[in-house]
This record gives C-alpha cells, sequence and structure tokens, in this order.
C-alpha cells in the first residue's frame, strides 16, 4: 500500500471513529450536510473546551502582559474597510464552465497543470471525460463537438456511472492512463474551467430593516481586527503598558472555495489569536541606547526591555512551541515555515508557519508575524481617532538626546525606508513627523500576532492521538482495538469508573461513592455494563488516561490491608496500580 493510500485511510478511519464516538459530527448531516461545516459532539466539545482553556490560562492567567477580550462577530463594515479585508481578502479561484463549481486556483500545479487539491466527489466519470478529451487534444482532434456531446450528456444526467458516453468506451483504455489529468477541466464533470477570477472570503449579511446594499454587514474572517479597533478602549481602561497583549478566543467564517481535509478548512472555524503590542525598534534605541541583537543562541526565557521585535518574534514562536509541547504535541509532529521576502505583505517583517504533520499532509497550524504598526495605522487613519501609546520612559530618555542624537535616528531610519524592496517608502516629511511624536513620547505600538486555529488544533490532536492495537484473547481470535491517546491535560473524559461486577450492591455503591467524589473536581464517566475488559476498550476509544475499578478487594474480602483501596488503570501501559481512595484524588491530579 502507498504512504497516500495508508493516509487516505488513516484519515478515514479517524473520521469514522469521530462520528462513532461523539467527537465531530457533519453539521445538519440529517439534510444532507452543508459543506465546510461541522458539529462537535459530547467528547468533541469537551476535547475542544480543554484546548481552548489551555490555550487561555496560558495566554492570559499564566502571565501578567497579556488580556482577554470578547467582541462581537459581526462588526462596523469600516473594520474591515481599514484592514485591507474588503478590497483583498480573496482567493484567486476558477470556475467549471459547466456547473460553475470552483476550484482555488494555487491548488493547481502549474508545471504539471493536475488539480492537487480536491475535495469535492472526484466523479470517475469526470476524470475519465477529462482525459479523454484531453487525448483528443493530445491526437489533434477536434473536440469541440465532442465536449458538447459529453455537456449534454452530463446535463442529461447520463454521464454517471449508470449511463457513460459512448465516446469513452470507444477510447483506448491504456491511452488513457499515459495522459496527465489537465487543470482545465474540473474533475466532478469533466468540463473547461475557466479563467482565474478573485473571490472574496467574506460572507456577507445584511443589518438594518433595509436589506439592502447599505445595510450590508460581513461575519468576521478573523478575530484580530476587533482586537485593534478595541486597542484603546482596552489601553484606557486596564492597567496596561507596552509590552502587552490582548489576546481573544472566538468563531471566525471565510466562504472557503474548497473546503477540505475534514475540518481543516471550514467555513465557520474558531480562532484564538494574540496581539502582542510592542515599542518600535527607534524607542528601544533611545530608552537602552541599543536593540537587544537576535542569535541563534539568544535566551527567550524571559522577556527583557531592550527587546526589539525580532526578539518578541522569535520569544513567541518558542512561547508556542512550549505551548504545543505542554499538550502532547512535541517537535516531532511539527514543522516551522519561515515566510521569505516574496511571501511576506508589504508591512510585514516576518512571519513563520507553524505546521503540524497531519495525514494528509504537513499543514498550518498557527502563523506568528510581525506586523509592524500596519493595523492600528490603518485604524487610525481610517477612523481619525488616535491610537497610539504615550510613553513617560521614552519621553524621559528622548529629552536626554542631543539634536545630533535625533537627528541620526532620523537618518538612519530615512536610508532604511529608501532600501525599502517592498511597499512605499515614507516620505521624508512624514517620517520626521513621525520622529517628533515620538521625542514626545508618543508612538503607534507595532505588534507581533500568533495566530492559531482551535480546530486544526483538535484535528492535529485527535490524528496524532489515534492508534490501533492488535488484541489477541485466550481463544486465539485477535481484534484491532483503537486507543485514543491524548495527553491527559486535554482528554476529553479524564476518569472512567467501574464497578466490577453490576451485581453486588456494595460494590456498586461503592463504586457511585467514588465517582460521586471525583466528579466534582474531573471529568468522569460511570460505566457498569459489559465486561471489566469491553469498559477498558470503550474508555480507550474515548482517550480516557485513567480508569478506576472497584472489586471485592475494595470491600476487604482479601484482607483488611485491601480495604478502600481501588485498582487504577492507565490507558497506554495498561498498567495496574492499587490506590487507596483517599489518595484517589491527588494520585489522579497529580498525573492530569
Ligand atoms: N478555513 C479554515 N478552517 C479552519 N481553520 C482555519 C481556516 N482558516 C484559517 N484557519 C486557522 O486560523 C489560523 C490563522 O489564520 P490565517 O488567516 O493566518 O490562516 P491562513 O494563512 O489564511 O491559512 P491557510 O493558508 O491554511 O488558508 C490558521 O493558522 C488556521 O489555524
Amino acid at each position: 500500500m502507498s504512504a497516500d493510500k495508508k493516509d487516505t485511510a488513516s484519515m478515514e478511519k479517524l473520521v469514522s471513529l469521530c462520528k462513532r464516538r461523539g467527537f465531530i459530527y457533519q453539521s445538519s448531516e440529517i439534510y444532507g450536510g452543508i459543506g465546510g461545516f461541522w458539529d462537535y459532539g459530547p467528547l468533541g466539545a469537551e476535547l475542544k473546551r480543554n484546548l481552548r482553556e489551555a490555550w487561555w490560562r496560558t495566554m492570559t492567567r499564566d502571565r501578567e502582559d497579556v488580556v482577554g477580550l470578547d467582541a462581537t462577530i459581526i462588526m462596523h463594515p469600516k473594520i474591515w474597510e481599514a484592514s485591507g479585508h474588503t478590497a483583498t481578502f480573496a482567493d484567486l479561484m476558477r470556475e467549471c464552465t459547466l456547473t460553475n463549481k470552483r476550484v482555488r486556483a494555487d491548488h493547481v500545479d502549474p508545471q504539471s497543470g493536475t488539480i492537487i487539491q480536491f475535495s469535492g466527489a472526484q466523479s470517475p466519470t469526470g476524470w475519465k471525460i477529462a482525459r479523454t478529451i484531453q487525448v483528443l487534444i493530445k491526437n489533434g482532434e477536434h473536440i469541440e463537438s465532442f465536449r458538447k456531446r459529453v455537456r449534454q450528456l452530463i446535463a442529461q444526467n447520463a454521464g454517471d456511472a449508470a449511463g457513460k458516453p459512448e465516446e469513452i468506451e470507444l477510447l483506448d483504455e491504456t491511452k488513457l492512463d499515459t495522459v496527465e489529468i489537465s487543470v482545465d477541466f474540473h474533475p466532478e464533470s469533466g468540463a473547461a474551467l475557466g479563467p482565474a477570477r478573485p473571490f472574496n472570503l467574506m460572507l456577507k449579511t445584511y443589518v438594518g430593516p433595509t436589506a439592502t446594499e447599505a445595510d450590508v454587514a460581513y461575519l468576521r474572517p478573523e478575530t484580530a481586527q476587533a482586537i485593534f479597533a478595541q486597542f484603546k478602549n482596552v489601553l484606557d481602561s486596564s492597567r496596561v503598558k507596552v509590552p502587552f497583549g490582548i489576546c481573544q478566543i472566538g468563531k471566525a467564517f471565510r466562504n472557503e472555495v474548497t473546503p477540505k481535509n475534514f475540518t481543516f478548512r471550514s467555513r465557520e472555524f474558531e480562532q484564538m489569536e494574540l496581539e502582542f503590542f510592542i515599542k518600535p525598534d527607534e524607542a528601544i534605541e533611545i530608552i537602552h541606547g541599543a536593540v537587544a541583537p537576535w542569535s541563534e543562541s539568544a535566551d527567550l526565557s524571559e522577556p527583557q526591555p531592550n527587546w526589539g521585535w525580532e526578539m518578541w518574534h522569535r520569544y513567541w514562536v518558542d512561547q508556542r512551541t512550549k505551548f504545543y509541547a505542554s499538550i502532547g504535541l512535541g517537535t516531532d509532529v511539527l514543522d516551522y515555515y519561515w515566510q521569505t521576502n516574496d511571501d511576506l505583505a508589504h508591512y510585514a517583517r516576518a512571519c513563520v508557519d507553524i505546521l503540524f504533520k497531519f495525514p494528509f499532509g504537513t499543514e498550518e497550524l498557527e502563523g506568528i508575524a510581525a506586523r509592524g504598526d500596519f493595523d492600528l495605522s490603518q485604524h487610525q487613519k481610517h477612523s481619525g481617532r488616535p491610537q497610539e501609546f504615550f510613553d513617560d520612559e521614552l519621553k524621559a530618555a528622548a529629552a536626554k538626546l542631543s539634536d545630533d542624537q535625533k537627528e541620526a535616528l532620523i537618518q538612519k531610519r530615512l536610508a532604511a525606508e529608501a532600501s525599502k524592496t517592498k511597499g512605499e517608502p515614507l516620505p521624508e516629511p512624514a517620517v520626521r513627523a513621525w520622529f517628533e511624536r515620538l521625542f514626545k513620547g508618543n508612538y503607534v505600538p507595532h505588534v507581533i500576532e500568533p495566530s492559531a486555529g482551535l480546530d486544526r488544533l483538535a484535528l492535529a490532536v485527535l490524528s496524532l492521538a489515534y492508534n490501533e492495537v492488535e488484541k489477541t484473547d485466550d481463544k486465539g481470535k485477535t481484534e484491532t482495538l483503537t486507543i485514543m491517546r491524548f495527553h491527559p491535560s486535554i482528554a476529553p473524559i479524564k476518569v472512567g469508573v467501574f464497578p466490577l461486577v453490576k451485581n453486588k450492591p456494595e460494590i456498586v455503591a461503592k463504586a457511585r461513592s467514588v465517582y460521586n467524589a471525583l466528579k466534582k473536581h474531573l471529568n468522569c464517566f460511570y460505566d457498569e455494563t459489559a465486561s471489566i475488559g469491553r469498559r477498558y476498550a470503550r474508555q480507550d476509544e474515548a482517550g480516557t488516561p485513567f480508569g478506576v475499578t472497584i472489586d471485592f478487594d475494595t470491600l476487604g474480602e482479601k484482607g483488611p490491608e485491601l480495604l478502600d483501596t481501588v485498582t487504577v488503570r492507565e490507558r497506554d501501559s495498561a498498567a495496574q496500580h492499587r490506590v487507596p481512595i483517599a489518595d484517589l484524588l491527588p494520585w489522579l491530579l497529580a498525573r492530569i
């Protein structure tokens, strides 16, 4: 079996387990589903909640320099004009001339002309038609009449497996296999694709009574802009000082052209974003004489006052990597893509994508960008409201500079502007005006933005946890069991509580009392049906890291030394421990 096939198979198994065990269901499934939307079932909801809480805790409660925000999904449409989303938040796509279905233009390999990513139903007939037309082109035959006929057949629904167009049958199968599948044909229908056109990904709605263009609003395509839009309010209402961050978790919506790979690319998803506001490097230079230089051996453990954007950016890449390690995603399953100058937006100084090795390929989990002061400056310009921070430390330091020192800083910046390879250089009067504000202690903060997707993280965690083991019973019968090896801190259920038998009232009563005591602190599941082995297996599939069994020994039937002790089974090693009920909660908490 090829690697690809194996990976597809493991993805299929994961999707089926997610449905069977209640992690993830297709949205609106009873009506045939709706593309790009997914619901989380009982186990999935717990898993997602644990991931969300882990992120929130590391961002806010574990630190002193980040505060939270919970903003609305629909905001003033001018926000999206200022951020550039209205004009440019678009994918290039190509439309099927027959069905109007779209594929992303960048999902087509320009070299081979093959569609490299396609999530729709790849109808064998559609591919066959596309290949057939290719053969005809190769053979120099006139294809228009053939194409017309094929379109008619498809339109009449005769192009499916039940009634293949006879032309296809006339072609030599071996010839077909030598032909690359062309981009110019939609894989579902086999019809030609139109030229690449931009397609805005924002979902439109109306707010107001007229429901006309005047009332158009958008479902936010990212959570970040709300943070920028509320920057001033947070600054004025909390005791924060630059450097500090504002974080938010919430829904985002994108009308993705081709939602695919299960929840990986959805149309409704949740983001976890931080905007970490820092001083411009020039301010650091004025206050501290120099900006701390970045090197591979730089100590990133504790932020330092003389850090410029580069150290802060590296620091956040390091912090986010540590976060992933804390929930079981080590560097062996992650990768990093440092965007090149060509990839970067004109205002961005650096951006690294943290990638995860999904079964369908190594893909983006999170992006960490150094965005300069672009976003706040845009909102300052479009709203007419100042988005500056007043830095008294900077003002005091600048007051000590001589005119020559100030001019040297200005000249350095002018030289940097002149050597810009992207975007328009800031004209000299604007640079001088900016420094004038800076020397008085005022600046629009720069920002480092770690932006992660909660659904992609849940998918990463699910695909990493998925394991199959072969188990042979006493009678020599072998079966394949699934074990979801979640890190205990994010597992949906932490403890399964099992009375060994259900027909002994003392055991059942003890088990219920253990369950009632634990469930105040941990998400527990009580199960008394089927054999103990079956019950363990059920919890292995749910990813429950610990199973607690109350048995005859718990009642002291084998001797007083085991009275009020239980067996704790570990999911991953199947190791069993005898633990007194009195110590059970601290024993479990220490391991979760
Ligand atoms: N359609 C989506 N479905 C699920 N998660 C998404 C989707 N789009 C973005 N995300 C998540 O939000 C994060 C930040 O969004 P960002 O705009 O940087 O993504 P992006 O670079 O557009 O992603 P991609 O290149 O995969 O489309 C991504 O790293 C990802 O985890």
